[in-house]
């Protein structure tokens, strides 16, 4: 096992009609700038709760972050927040809102041009404003890590960054909140938690007894609720057990003193600053392709990954890696997320925007043994044609 340093002062405050709680969390003489995504938040009375929760305390109001959450938009977040003198914010959203407003209290007091914190992936934010998250959308678990990916509309780009300082103070998950998610939601949830499950796993085997059998019980838990969460969206125990396998996915414990990938991610994220695509269906194309072209340095954990996921014990070696990712693409399908480029228009056309942008972007050297260079990305899109 590697080296690791685990660290995660997210307090986890879980359940049905939690919310209120919120007045038990966030300091009593706060000034507490409340951000937001679309209309579902009030449509489906989440704001109104949050709203009697935090009570008399003084509280602005930030609507309208997108999904994929905009530079610009934020920016004015951070001028609201310094004309009033705002110091706690609340994230009320998915992945989208809790990113945006990390960011916002990283900017907030960062010293020169913003969007150095993308470009330098957070290494020189010395400081963040304090913000909770209510989360709405299980997915991403930035509701309990400290990463986040902010897009650029103006540069068509998409970074991440991540700091020690934008950890969540706390995360109210309240599995009821989710119930009014469309099902293409629920299946990006679905996908983008097994894909942040696989980069953390699926590498070289590196002797983390309990991180592997953790990363196969939460990979072995999707498959099992996959599509069952998306046909029954008032069943509380899935929905429950999909926000919580999501929070697990991304939130340091099966990552620590293992060996990670990423490249997944980072072609994933050029395709959606370049086509729009969801950030989940970016990884559903791209994961079993990047599988495929990388079966040699990635045999031993595919032959466990075969294994002990999906019960493939007979045929070749070549044959049960092969059945594998065949598996992994279809249970993707079954979720209706297309995996290949040409079922979004795409075709060769844009592969060399895509190696240019992760170009510029310095993403010449990804995966677990850094040797996912232009040429390996470039064969990768081209498998996902
Ligand atoms: N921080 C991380 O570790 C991390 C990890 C993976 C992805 N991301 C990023 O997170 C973003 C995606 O976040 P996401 O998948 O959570 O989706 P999202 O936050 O973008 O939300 C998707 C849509 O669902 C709507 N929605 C949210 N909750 C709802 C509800 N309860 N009812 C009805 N509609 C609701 C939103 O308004 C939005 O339109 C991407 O930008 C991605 O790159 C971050």
């Amino acid at each position: 096992m590697q080296n690791f340093e685990f660290y995660n002062p997210t307090r986890i405050i879980f359940g049905k009609d939690t919310i209120a709680q919120l007045a038990d969390h966030v300091p009593a003489e706060a000034r507490v700038l409340v951000l937001y995504g679309g209309s579902s938040a009030e449509k489906n009375g989440t704001l109104a709760e949050v709203r009697a929760a935090l009570g008399t305390r003084t509280v602005r109001e930030f609507g309208g972050i997108e999904a994929n959450p905009t530079y610009e938009t934020l920016m004015r977040a951070v001028a609201t927040i310094r004309e009033e003198g705002l110091d706690f914010l609340l994230a009320v959203g998915g992945g989208s809102v809790i990113d945006g407003t990390k960011f916002v209290a990283a900017a907030v007091n960062y010293k020169g041009d913003a969007w150095d914190i993308l470009r330098t992936h957070g290494v020189d934010v010395t400081g963040a404003l304090p913000f909770g998250s209510v989360l709405t959308l299980p997915a991403t678990g930035s509701e309990m890590n400290s990463f986040s990916v902010i897009s650029r509309t103006e540069t068509r780009e998409k970074l991440a960054f991540g700091s020690p300082h934008v950890f969540p103070r706390f995360s109210v998950l309240d599995p009821t909140r989710t119930y009014t998610l469309p099902v293409r939601q629920v299946a990006n949830g679905v996908a983008d938690a097994f894909t942040h499950i696989m980069e953390q796993y699926l590498t070289y085997p590196a002797g983390g007894m309990a991180q592997d059998r953790f990363a196969e019980g939460l990979l072995l838990s999707l498959v099992e609720i996959g599509p069952k969460v998306i046909a029954n969206p008032h069943d509380y125990d899935l929905r429950a057990n999909l926000m919580w396998i999501a929070t697990l996915a991304l939130n340091g414990l099966i990552g620590a003193g293992v060996p990670q990938d990423w490249a997944t991610h980072m072609i994933g994220h050029e395709l959606t600053a370049r086509h729009d695509i969801d950030h989940a269906r970016t990884l559903a194309i791209v994961l079993p392709a990047m599988l495929r072209v990388r079966k040699e340095a990635k045999r031993g954990k595919l032959l466990q990954y075969a294994e002990r996921v999906w019960n493939l014990r007979d045929g070749t070696e070549d044959e049960r890696i092969e059945s594998a990712i065949a598996r992994t693409s279809a249970f993707f399908e079954s979720l209706d997320i297309p995996t290949r480029l040409s079922a979004y228009g795409l075709g060769t056309e844009t592969i060399d925007g895509v190696i240019s942008q992760l170009e510029q972007h310095g993403m010449t050297a990804l995966g677990e043994h850094q040797d996912v260079t232009l040429e390996v990305s470039r064969r990768v899109l081209e498998a996902s044609l």
